[in-house]
């Protein structure tokens, strides 16, 4: 899974330097990261619509649109998907009962 992300990631990187005639990553990006950050709300929009329908199929095939779609926005603003995984791997284990419990009160 990880592994797959983080070639995902390679090749949207990759994309900045590329011909927006030819891929649709480096077209998406040449919008800006507003509109790349718009668009992951679309396809997140889409994967709860099928989550909320209980289709699995399509709701698999939206899940991948969406985390194609995350990866694109997080490039759009330069933040490195090790970034993202290094967040994840600093939580892993604390619950998320007891993360939010010690929140300042206010
Ligand atoms: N994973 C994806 C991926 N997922 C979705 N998409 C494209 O994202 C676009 C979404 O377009 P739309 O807004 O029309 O999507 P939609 O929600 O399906 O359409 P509507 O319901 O709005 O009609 C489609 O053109 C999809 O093909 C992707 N395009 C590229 N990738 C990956 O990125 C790599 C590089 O792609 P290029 O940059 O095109 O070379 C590819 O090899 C893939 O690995």
């Amino acid at each position: 899974m990880t592994d797959t992300l983080t070639r995902l990631a390679a090749t949207i990187d990759a994309r900045k330097a590329a011909d927006p005639d030819s891929s649709w990553t480096a077209r998406l990006l040449a919008k800006g990261p507003e509109k790349c950050a718009e668009k992951f709300g679309e396809e997140a929009i889409e994967a709860i619509i099928e989550a909320t329908k209980g289709d699995r199929t399509r709701l698999t095939s939206e899940a991948a649109d969406v985390l194609y779609h995350l990866l694109v926005m997080l490039a759009a603003r330069d933040v490195p998907l090790g970034d993202v995984l290094a967040e994840l791997d600093r939580r892993d284990g604390t619950s998320g009962i007891d993360e939010k419990a010690s929140r300042p009160k206010g």
